[in-house]
Parts: C-alpha cells; structure tokens; sequence
C-alpha cells in the first residue's frame, strides 16, 4: 500500500505506537518527516478541510519573530518541506531581522504544508535565539575568537543543531564533533580536568597532550586545576616551550571564577617570563557583559551556558492569503506583507 508522505489524519495519529524500548526519546528524523512532532489540531484541521474538500486550497502563510535577532534554521525548513510543493522565500542563515519582519513566506496548497507549522517554527524559534546569542558574544569578544561549549547543557539529539546554530551566530568554532562537522569545520576544544585530575599534575598532562596528539590540535593547557594560574601556566610553558598555543583558565565560581586582573596577571607573567606567544583561553559562566571586561588580556572565550540558555525567539506564522483573497486574524494585516530581504529559496 502506498504510505502517505505525512500523517493527515487523527486515525492514522491513534494507530501510531512508537516503542517505549527506544534509546532516546527525541524524534527520528521520519518521525519528524511524517509530522509525528507537530500539535495534533494541525491534523485536525487537514481532515476538517479534507471534509469539506478544501484541503488543497491555495495559501499564503508568513511567519514572524516576536523580537529582534538572528535568522537561523533554514536549511532544515527547507529540508522538512523537500517533498511539500510549495514555494518558499526567507531570509538567509545568519541575516539580522527585527521584531514582527516578515522573515519567511510559504505559498501553496495548505495540504502540502500545514502540518509541519509546528516543527518548522520550533526548528526557526530555537535555532535563531542560540545563533542570537551566539553572536552576542561574538560583538563583545570584538576581534577575539569565541568557542562554543555548551553541548553538555543540552540534549545530544540536539546539541549539534545548537552547535551548528552558534556557528551560523559568528562564533569561530564549536566543542561538539557532531556539530562542527555538520557546518565543515572540524570541532576546537582544549583539555577537560579530568584528565589533569586523573594524571596528578598539570605538567604531566601537558606533556602527555603533547607527545600524544596529532600536531594540528592546538596545545591548549588548561591551567587552573591544583594552583594558582599564573604558576601553572609558567610551568606549563616551561616545559612545552614554542609547542605550547595558550593556557585556558577556568576557575570555578567557588574561587571567584575568572577575573580581568588574573587574567592580566598571567598575560604579564608569561611575558616577562618570555612567553609572549601563548595564548589565553578564558571559559567558565561567560555571557557578553564578562567578555567585554576580560577581552583585553585574553584572546579567546569559551561559552557554553550563554549560548545553550538562550530563550527561543518566539515565531508566529500567519495565512495571509487564502484563494488569492487577503485575509487575516483579528490583529493582523491581510495580505502579505512586502519584504525586499527575502530571497525565493523554493
Ligand atoms: O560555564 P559555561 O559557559 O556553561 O561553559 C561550560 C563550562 O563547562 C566546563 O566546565 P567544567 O568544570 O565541567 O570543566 P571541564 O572542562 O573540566 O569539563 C567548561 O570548562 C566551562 O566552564
């Protein structure tokens, strides 16, 4: 029997039992192909117009955010709508929009995209309130790189979407090997403490990094695990000379986290010290407000909870057009409203 490309009706909805034995419980991508992750009363409504024969009643849909931010997701509406014949004209990944900019336009029967209203504004919802954030850091860090770190705050199912979202933000690189590899770049990160913790000494791992690990990852030693930064990243230096890219200080929030004057303290230690060329990694509760006063003395910034706690820009699609009549909710304006931003994408 022919299956249908997505469920359209609430028949089909009470026949479908996903196994409780699964691993995750995030959806599959079929399941969200199929539109098993949408509100039901979107199915609801293809069988009332089906009912009445109006299933396939040309629309004009458009969706909205309610404030200011990042255009990210794109790619992954347009491919949820691969086999939906419509057509589609949006803003790009990484466009800027303002609050209540028509930022994406979907025209075509309503049976052939109606069902995924749910999964297509939570995938432009989520994916653009991280990339927001994301670049929020981005502007305080000024020239200085940013790194994504916050694929532990999230589930996996979606930490590469997360990862990938903060790329598209501005960031220069992602922790997450899914994500990094889903954007073409190859994933950044330095030295977790477990494995200060585990060797006993900071130099020993130092020099275990070194001797173990292929040349292009760049030796970045994590200095705040047993003493004081400043001693550590000196010892550190010593023994792995011009080998070593930089120290990460990461010192928890229990000891006052990371602040601009032992950041400044180490810049100056290492030089004096003859270490001009490292590096300084600073990570641990950074959001835009802690970057701009560390970005003086320190050269990089690891960000996790910024970015993975970024509330969802919330998004509204609206039909604009039903039949080629303007129409609309009480609130809002029939018809559609122009937007010279948006490129025919579909
Ligand atoms: O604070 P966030 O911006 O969310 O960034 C993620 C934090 O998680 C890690 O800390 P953890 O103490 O677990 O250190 P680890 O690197 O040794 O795993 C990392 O070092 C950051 O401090």
């Amino acid at each position: 029997m022919l299956q249908n490309r997505w469920i359209n009706s609430i028949e089909e909805v009470s026949v479908f039992h996903p196994s409780p034995e699964r691993l995750f419980y995030s959806a599959t991508h079929e399941e969200i192909k199929r539109g098993y992750t949408t509100d039901i009363y979107f199915v609801s409504a293809q069988q009332i117009l089906k009912h009445l024969n109006l299933q396939d009643t040309l629309v004009v849909a458009e969706v909205f955010p309610r404030r200011e931010g990042v255009m990210c997701g794109v790619q992954e509406v347009l491919n949820l709508l691969q086999e939906s014949k419509v057509e589609v004209w949006s803003l790009e990944e990484g466009d800027t929009f303002e609050a209540k900019e028509v930022v994406m336009r979907i025209k075509g029967p309503y049976s052939e995209f109606g069902i995924f209203e749910t999964p297509l504004l939570g995938i432009l919802a989520q994916s653009s309130g991280w990339a927001t954030a994301a670049r929020e850091c981005k502007k305080a860090a000024g020239k200085k790189a940013v790194l994504a770190f916050g694929a532990r705050h999230v589930h996996p199912a979606v930490a590469p979407v997360m990862e990938r979202a903060a790329l598209v933000g501005g960031v220069d690189g992602c922790a997450c090997i899914l994500g990094a590899k889903l954007a073409g770049r190859e994933p950044g990160g330095t030295i977790p403490h477990a494995a200060i913790l585990i060797t006993g000494d900071t130099v020993i791992a130092a020099k275990a990094f070194e001797e173990a690990l292929p040349g292009q990852f760049p030796r970045i030693i994590l200095v705040d695990t047993f003493k004081d930064e400043a001693e550590e990243a000196l010892r550190v230096a010593k023994v792995l000379g011009e080998k070593l890219a930089g120290v990460r200080l990461d010192t928890p929030e229990e000891r006052g986290g990371v602040s601009p004057a032992l950041v400044r303290e180490v810049r100056i230690r290492l030089d004096q010290a003859g270490f001009s060329w490292v590096k300084i990694v600073v990570s641990g509760g950074l959001n835009p407000e802690k970057i701009a006063l560390l970005r003086e003395d320190a050269d990089m910034f690891g960000v996790g909870s910024y970015i993975s706690g970024a509330r969802p820009i919330d998004m509204t699609m609206d039909i604009k057009e039903v039949a080629g009549q303007k129409i609309a909710k009480r609130g809002r304006i029939p018809g559609i409203i122009p937007n010279p931003r948006l490129k025919k994408l579909k």
